[in-house]
């Protein structure tokens, strides 16, 4: 029996990993943090990481970046192995975060996006680049969505980046804002709607042809899988830092 600890628990994210935990039989719940505790609960749920008098093998945290590096140095120095799903770190924020559960030899697994579909995406996404250096990324997400690009879309710009290396060609940055936000050299174009969950697609433009990858995530069931598997796999990692799904795939 593994007992986690999820940051954001009233969130959106937060109650359905509660509630798939909760449908496990290895799994527990053992208290949260958000910033209302007086919400019906059964649980322990804190509003500072210094009150917190509960210990878990695992943090979950599903809130947002500012809070979720707080959250994430505390329970490094508390013993706690760290999955961070939120999104708006920077990279500064993963080496800073890296060094420290290093330091207290924990497991930081950090997850742009628990859906297979954005997994395989991105890795499609970059094999993809090698051929079409010239790549663009739409992503839209519900209107409640306070950072943009999202998370996925800045992880996969950058794979991109990385995997064309190579190429001569690459989009020169502009100061129109219709032509998108720059992450590293690829243009990255963000959609706020109703109706919406969460869905990326990356386009990609050769010499008369095109290829698109698409993922969508209809439900925020799609995470679940994804997130299960990170908390019952993380004590398998190497100590340090570790980013996105794939390693325990
Ligand atoms: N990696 C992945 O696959 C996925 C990542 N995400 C990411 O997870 C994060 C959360 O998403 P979502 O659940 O939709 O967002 P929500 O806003 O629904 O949940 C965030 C929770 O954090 C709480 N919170 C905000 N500020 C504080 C604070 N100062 N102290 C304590 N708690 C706080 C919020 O409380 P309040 O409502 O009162 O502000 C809320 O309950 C986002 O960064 C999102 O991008 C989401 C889906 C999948
Ligand atoms: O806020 C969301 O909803 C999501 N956030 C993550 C991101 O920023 O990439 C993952 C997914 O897109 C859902």
């Amino acid at each position: 029996m593994a007992n986690v600890f999820i940051g954001g628990i009233h969130g959106s994210m937060g109650r359905r990993v509660q509630a798939a935990i909760d449908a496990t039989d290895d799994l527990k719940v053992v208290g949260g943090l958000d910033r209302q505790t007086n919400l019906a609960s059964q649980l322990p749920v804190f509003q500072k990481v210094e009150d917190i008098n509960v210990q878990a093998d695992v943090w979950v945290d599903f809130t947002i970046a500012s809070v979720a590096k707080v959250n994430a140095e505390w329970a490094l120095q508390h013993d706690f192995n760290v999955i961070i799903g939120t999104s708006g770190l920077d990279q500064a924020d993963f080496k800073a975060l890296g060094q420290l559960a290093v330091a207290h030899h924990q497991r930081l697994l950090i997850v742009p996006n628990f859906a297979i579909s954005a997994v395989l995406l991105m890795q499609f996404a970059e094999k993809a680049a090698q051929y079409f250096p010239d790549a663009e990324v739409v992503e839209a997400h519900h209107a409640d969505k306070v950072d943009s690009p999202s998370g996925t879309a800045r992880a996969t710009a950058q794979l991109i980046s990385a995997a064309r290396q190579k190429s001569p060609i690459a989009p020169e940055e502009t100061s129109q804002p219709a032509r998108g936000e720059w992450v590293d050299d690829v243009p990255v174009h963000a959609l706020r709607l109703p109706g919406y969950v969460a869905q990326e697609e990356v386009l990609f433009g050769g010499q008369g042809e095109s290829l698109s990858i698409k993922q969508v995530s209809f439900d925020r069931s799609s995470f679940m899988p994804g997130v299960l598997l990170a908390v019952r796999q993380i004590r398998t990692l190497p100590e340090g830092l570790t980013v996105g799904l794939d390693a325990l795939l």
